[in-house]
């Protein structure tokens, strides 16, 4: 499903004209249907349509005229709908125009006993921040929610004062429980603190073909794209189907990341992992990880005198890894000066091999840490690598750059970089950005406070890895996994709330979110984001 920015949404719409004879009124009949059509859908299993009391407020543009259909299909369907035209100060209560001198205290009245308030105020077409009294009329709306929480707000397209651009918010923004969108989700929500307002996403058709979207190059991960990359399990298969992962993780001080990183990419799927370890390490391994085998490196110079040691350890790393399909490196390793000289030397010998010969590579934390004190640090990649930065390492990397704060730079400047650099880049993040060198993009919409927490980026490199081993690539395999371990701290979240979280607890729910997206069957918690197409 593509994202899009308000001149692309405006831009679709004037095609859809010239091309199709889709006009406005069109548009907006498709619109307000297909809003009211995923309204009655998402009802409260207490809630009937019969009766139940909905208060829209108008605005004056076409955001009011999809809320004005979608009221009427609500009242065909036997809701009690009362309107409030902003502009005009003019307020209906189940179809009788009420006497301007009674406006405020019927509308206080109907808003007392509404169940649902819709939000059709503004839309794309915000121009200017709100007005004072569209500010007091949506904070009088706020105040009947904090009193009667069971009040529903729904946002027709956005919620009024989102800028869709870059996700800033105006004062007087109502937070939404629901969002209907329409046509494609607007770029501004994947930014904060737009994120927060939206509640539940829902996309809305409004009928335009779908051949009018494919020049966009910003997507939004959503279960159907999962599903057809979920790797195929043929009956007649054995380990070496799956592929073999190999991690150059870990250290005495961070053994974890290691056996979080290669617990997932099991956990996900391929064949074989192997943890390259020292004799040192090999025994907090051998313990933890039981189904790993292990590539024993020597263990590293002890001092200047005998440096030719890192020879020696990426010898006889890459003797093993003829075979691998992935090679994850980074997590835990340190970054001592002989560390970054066996990741140099190891990134040189893949360089020298032929692609198709040797694994893929994932780079992530310390990898990336090491990696960022050298200039044009990306000259020494072999090609279609995945780095995984999150905020922090990517100022790193970056020489220092601002990385975060002002939203829609933080996209562009993604898209710029893995174009620079040549990689996939996984920007991580709430709503995690992964950028293709070709400049197209995928955005997450799952946004969890439970994952900002120690060991879940090294479970996402490992998740990266298993479906790099898989066959995947690279782009599609770090949007999977940034998808997949997004649903699985959502299902652990289900359970625990929204702290808590070990990143260990991931690992099991991983196989679990893959069974039950390719069968149709996963629930997301806080998101629908299929394009909703009528019954
Ligand atoms: N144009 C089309 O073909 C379609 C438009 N659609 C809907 O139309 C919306 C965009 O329509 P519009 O361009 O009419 O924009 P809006 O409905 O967002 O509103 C624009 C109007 O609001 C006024 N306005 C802007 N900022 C304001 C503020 N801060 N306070 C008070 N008034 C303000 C403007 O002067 C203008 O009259 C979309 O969000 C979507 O809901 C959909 O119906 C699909 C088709
Ligand atoms: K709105």
């Amino acid at each position: 499903m593509h994202i899009v920015t308000i001149e692309e949404m405006r831009e679709l719409e004037a095609q859809a004209e010239r091309q199709h004879g889709l006009t406005s009124p069109i548009l907006m009949q498709h619109a307000g249907s297909s809003a009211a059509d995923i309204f009655m859908a998402q009802l409260l299993p207490h809630h009937s349509i019969n009766d139940l009391e909905v208060l829209f407020l108008i605005g004056p543009g076409n955001n009011g005229g999809d809320g004005m259909v979608m009221a009427e299909h609500l009242v065909k369907a036997g809701a009690l709908v009362s309107y409030y035209a902003w502009k005009q100060h003019k307020l209906t209560v189940r179809g009788q125009d009420i006497d301007e001198r009674h406006t405020s205290e019927e509308l206080e009245s109907v808003l007392q006993s509404a169940d649902y308030v819709v939000d059709a105020l503004l839309g794309t077409g915000t121009s200017r921040p709100l007005s004072d009294d569209m500010r007091a009329l949506l904070e009088r709306v706020k105040r009947e929610g904090e009193q009667r929480p069971e009040l529903r707000i729904v946002a027709i397209d956005l919620p009024s004062g989102v800028n869709a651009d870059t996700g800033e918010v105006d004062p007087g923004t109502l937070k939404a429980d629901m969002t209907i969108t329409l046509a494609c989700p607007k770029l501004g929500f994947f930014f904060f603190p737009a994120r927060e307002y939206i509640g539940e996403l829902h996309v809305g058709s409004i009928g335009l073909p779908t051949d009018l979207e494919s020049h966009l190059q910003t997507e939004m991960l959503n279960q159907g794209f999962c599903r057809s990359y979920i790797p195929h399990r043929p009956l007649n298969s054995n380990k070496g189907t799956f592929g073999k992962v190999m991690l150059f993780c870990g250290s005495a001080a961070y053994p974890g990341s290691a056996y979080l990183a290669g617990s997932a990419s099991g956990r996900v799927g391929a064949g074989l992992i192997t943890l390259a370890v020292t004799e040192k390490t090999l025994p907090i391994y051998a313990s933890s990880l039981h189904e790993a085998t292990f590539a024993i490196l020597p263990e590293g110079p002890t001092s200047e005198l005998n440096r030719g040691k890192t020879h020696e350890r990426t010898q006889a790393l890459s003797d093993h890894l003829p075979g691998y399909r992935a090679l994850l490196m980074g997590p835990g390793l340190g970054q001592s000066s002989e560390t970054r000289e066996t990741i140099l030397q190891v990134l040189e010998y893949l360089r020298s091999e032929p692609t198709e010969k040797r694994p893929h590579l994932v780079i992530d934390a310390d990898g990336l840490n090491n990696l960022s004190a050298l200039e044009h640090w990306w000259t020494f990649l072999p090609e279609g690598t995945i780095i995984t930065p999150h905020p922090g390492e990517m100022s790193r990397l970056c020489k220092g750059q601002k990385v975060s704060g002002g939203s829609i730079d933080r996209l562009a400047l993604a898209r710029e970089k893995a174009q620079e650099w040549q990689v996939t880049l996984v920007l991580k993040g709430a709503c995690t950005i992964i950028a293709h060198p070709d400049g197209r993009v995928r955005l997450n919409w799952k946004a969890n406070a439970a994952l900002a927490t120690a060991g879940t980026g090294d479970v996402l490199a490992g998740v990266v890895t298993g479906f790099l081993a898989q066959g995947l690539a690279p782009f599609d395999a770090a949007s999977l996994a940034v998808y997949i371990h997004s649903s699985a701290g959502e299902r652990v979240s289900a359970e625990l709330g929204n702290a808590g979280l070990l990143a260990s607890d991931l690992l099991p729910h991983l196989p679990r979110v893959m069974r039950d997206i390719k069968h149709n069957a996963y629930r997301p918690g806080s998101d629908i984001t299929e394009r909703y197409e009528g019954k």
